[in-house]
């Protein structure tokens, strides 16, 4: 039935045991180990993993070597072989020691939350940029794992925990992987330059950037197809979207900004992973304005609000407007539905329904729109005309005297970035309606 000669061991879908840790240190960070079990299941899941069991300890520091206490190892041993699993997946990170004393003492596969999602990432990468972002990451995570024999790189073949640097790497050493690293830093730098050129061209042609960000599942993609009719990939899984996708985005005056869908956030990512995903992620911090879609119906809504908020922090982008979208709306109960915050920087939407579809083309375009100002400019420097259709809608255009007289609708933004040689002729200002 296997149709490839490449296909090394695994035959039969993991089967696995997720097992969880609550240390102290845990218990500090802030982190709800329970929902980020939750979490781990739907990792799992979304990796192809039938899940078999799960098991939870409570201890105030890990074992230096088994990670895991003596006796769970124990009653980890007897819940693989009842119920014939052949992985073990953590939801901390584990030291390469304890990795490969627990594979040594248990004869499974065993992985932790970060190569479980490193995985999912390197199933979902299809442009080169995600491809070189992927593999820098797993080398990354990798390196510091490998001590004296290489042979926990055997690990890599086939299956979960096991995708990626790829089997003809299998005796590789340190170096080995040290260039390899280098190798794809200098690769991603490339790609990571093009994309920036790409960038400033959009720039100086002063288009508006607007990125959507959120939760993994919160429907940015979604959103992106509906509004845009672009075509995506859109699963209710986590990590659906890799790569960032633009599209065109026609607002109800007709100006067309540029709509950037991102990879979704969640918590507890991987540093090597966001450090890798440094330059995708660059999307965010030069967008004009940022659309932060939430799964409204979430019971972790909050939590997974915060993490967004810590990582827009975290990119420098947390001070670009933003529009919150409270999103699955139509899944809301009643009670849920009461205690979202509404206001003109708040919307409670289905990205299914037309008519929310349609309050956020406006919505967007009234956060464009800025007040209406206006201007006296010397006739002598009619050199600043041009500007002036730069920075809005020109409303009225007049000469009185020697002057020129302009009554431009701004555009927030372009005022922002093109305005400032205009802003000492201004003569009044009066705030939008909107
Ligand atoms: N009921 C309902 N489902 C929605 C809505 N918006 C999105 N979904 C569903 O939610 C799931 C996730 O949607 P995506 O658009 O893939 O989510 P995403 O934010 O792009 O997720 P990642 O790419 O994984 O980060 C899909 O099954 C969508 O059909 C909505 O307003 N209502
Ligand atoms: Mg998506």
């Amino acid at each position: 039935m296997r149709n490839s000669t490449f296909e090394t061991k695994t035959t039969l879908p993991d089967r696995a045991v997720l097992v969880s840790l609550v240390t102290n240190e845990v218990k500090r960070s802030g982190i709800d180990p329970e929902y980020s079990l939750e979490e781990l299941v739907q990792l799992a899941e979304t990796a192809g993993v039938e899940i078999a069991d799960v098991l939870v300890q409570n201890k105030e520091t890990p074992d230096t070597r088994w990670f895991i206490g003596k006796g769970k190892v124990e009653e980890l041993r007897a819940s693989i072989l009842a119920l014939d699993a052949n992985t073990a997946i953590f939801d901390q990170e584990l030291s390469g020691a304890q990795v490969r004393n627990l594979e040594e003492s248990l004869d499974v596969k065993i992985i932790d939350r970060t190569q479980l999602i490193l995985d999912i990432f390197a199933q979902r990468a299809k442009t080169r940029e995600g491809i070189i972002q992927v593999e820098l990451a797993q080398h990354s995570y990798l390196l510091p794992r490998l001590s004296g024999h290489g042979k926990n790189l055997s690990r890599l073949g086939g299956g979960i925990g096991t995708r990626g640097p790829g089997e003809s790497k299998l005796e590789t050493d340190r170096r080995h992987i040290r260039d390899r690293i280098s190798d794809l830093k200098q690769q991603l730098d490339e790609v990571t330059r093009h994309r920036k050129l790409h960038r400033e061209r959009r720039k100086e042609t002063g288009v508006v950037q607007i990125a959507l960000v959120g939760y993994t599942n919160a429907g940015k993609s979604t959103l992106l197809k509906q509004l845009t009719e672009a075509d995506v990939y859109i699963e209710n899984q986590l990590f659906a979207t890799l790569d960032p996708t633009s599209r065109n985005l026609v607002l109800p005056s007709g100006k067309e900004v540029v709509l950037t869908d991102t990879v979704g956030f969640i918590q507890n990512l991987p540093h090597n992973l966001v450090a890798s995903f440094r330059a995708t992620l660059e999307e965010v911090n030069e967008a004009d304005l940022i659309l932060q879609v939430v799964d409204a119906s979430s019971e972790r809504r909050d939590e997974q609000m915060t993490v967004v908020d810590n990582i827009l922090n975290e990119l420098g982008a947390s001070n670009t407007p933003q529009i919150v979208l409270f999103n699955k709306i139509d899944l809301c109960s009643a009670e849920q539905r009461e205690h979202l915050q509404t206001d003109a920087q708040h919307l409670k939407i289905s990205a299914y329904n037309e008519e929310d579809l349609v309050t956020i083309r406006n919505t967007i375009q009234e956060n464009l729109t800025g007040d209406t100002a206006l201007f006296r400019i010397p006739a002598a420097r009619g050199d600043l005309s041009s500007t002036m259709y730069r920075v809005g809608d020109v409303v009225r255009q007049e000469v009185e005297e020697d002057d020129l007289i302009f009554e431009v609708r701004l555009n927030q933004i372009d005022y922002d970035k093109y305005g400032y040689q205009l802003k000492e002729f201004i003569i009044h200002e009066e705030p939008s309606q909107s």
